[in-house]
């Protein structure tokens, strides 16, 4: 018996997977656990290993290195490989690939043909049910829009009680209105039922939105594998930084636990008083505040575009030094190119620092003021 303080299971556990392709790394020594119920969104730049990610959990590909273990269960290492079928893994895809010859119930009851046929006329009308298709059992698949199909889909990937679904960008088929409504229903379906998901997509936004952890992948690598809030408020590289949001980079300097760049204090640095040293400061466009200077006699920081983008406007600023700045202004405010600005981080802001391509929280050892 478990004691209920000794942890649950993981749904999922990647440890040091690597997957190549000739010399594409596609995936190099990745590392994740997932919770069971736990959401993760998996995002990265084109090419970067998500898919092949899911493959490998899935069954579809072997990996060269590395153990992938499904509820407890090792499904491939160096000595096992379970197939698909044998996992406890659901898969939705992008292109539904429901079978177009069958009915929606016997799409959906496909991979239940061990069942006793009621048990399974009575989980496919359940899944049914939850996704708020179970007048449409008899349809087939080219009598449903785009959205219905996908939640067919998804019937099909929970009918047999997988341990983890896996979802492959499923909503890009899909236009832009339908899209958000049938998100939200399939992470509604995904939530009520506690279903453990590991989601590729490539858009930020959907990200950050439905992840209860984002992972953000790189060149086959995971740079971070976090809460939302901290991909983006607490990126672990330049290039989460810069692919979760919009961000602008300048040099930066720390002097006893002051933070000063091309346009001023920046803020304070708790626990970096005796440093001295050379950041780059990381910031994005909604800590950076714009007011006009017209009455300045020197040079200085000026508008050079300005987007309307609705609820806000977004001005790009050219510092002094010739870099580029961008500030959210709301939609009221429009400064216009040419604009002379001082330009300021937004109070209480608390910037990601980087030395290189890592962001930095501790000051440097053996880096101290004189
Ligand atoms: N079967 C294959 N044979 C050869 N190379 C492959 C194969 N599958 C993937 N790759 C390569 O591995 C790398 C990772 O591909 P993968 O499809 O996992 O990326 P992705 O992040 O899902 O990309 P996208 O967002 O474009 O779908 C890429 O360089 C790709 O060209």
């Amino acid at each position: 018996m478990k004691r209920p303080d000794e942890p649950a299971t993981p749904a999922l556990v990647l440890s040091a997977v690597s997957r190549s392709y000739g010399d594409v790394g596609a995936a190099r020594g990745l590392d994740l656990v997932v919770q069971p119920g736990e959401l993760v969104t998996l995002i990265g730049p084109s090419g970067c290993g998500k898919s092949t990610a899911l493959r490998l959990i899935a069954g579809l590909e072997r990996p060269d290195a590395g153990r992938i273990e499904i509820a407890g269960e090792v499904v491939a290492d160096g000595s096992t490989f379970r197939q698909p079928e044998k996992r406890r893994v659901g898969l939705v895809f992008q292109d539904h690939a429901l079978f177009p010859h069958l009915s929606v119930a016997a799409n959906v009851g496909f991979g239940l043909n061990k069942l006793p046929r009621a048990e399974r006329a009575a989980r496919v009308a359940e899944v049914l049910d939850l996704v708020r298709l179970g007048d449409h059992a008899r349809r087939f698949p080219h009598e449903l829009s785009g959205g219905e199909q996908q939640r067919v889909a998804l019937a099909r990937a929970l009918a047999p009680r997988p341990a983890v679904v896996l979802l492959d960008e499923p909503f890009s088929s899909l236009d832009e209105n339908l899209r958000g409504h049938v998100r939200a229903e399939l992470v509604g379906v995904l939530r009520t039922t506690g279903t453990t998901a590991v989601f590729v997509t490539h858009d930020q936004t959907e990200a950050l939105a439905i992840g209860d952890r984002v992972v953000v992948m790189q060149g086959g690598r995971i740079d971070q594998a976090d809460t939302p809030q901290r991909v983006f408020e607490q990126p672990a590289t330049r290039f989460v930084a810069s692919f979760m949001g919009d961000a602008d980079f300048l040099r930066a300097h720390v002097h006893n636990a002051l933070l000063t760049c091309e346009i001023g204090v920046v803020s304070t640095v708790p626990g970096w008083g005796n440093s001295d040293v050379d950041v780059d400061v990381v910031l994005r466009p909604h800590e950076v505040d714009l007011r006009p200077d017209h009455g300045r006699t020197e040079p200085g920081p000026e508008v050079i575009a300005v987007e309307y983008h609705g609820a806000f406007v977004l001005h790009t600023v050219r510092l002094l030094s010739g870099q580029t700045l961008r500030s959210w202004q709301p939609h009221t405010v429009r400064h216009p190119v040419g604009t002379p600005v001082a330009v300021s981080v937004v109070l209480g802001v608390t910037p990601t620092l980087l030395i290189g391509d890592r962001a930095v929280v501790e000051p440097p050892a053996g880096i101290t003021v004189a």
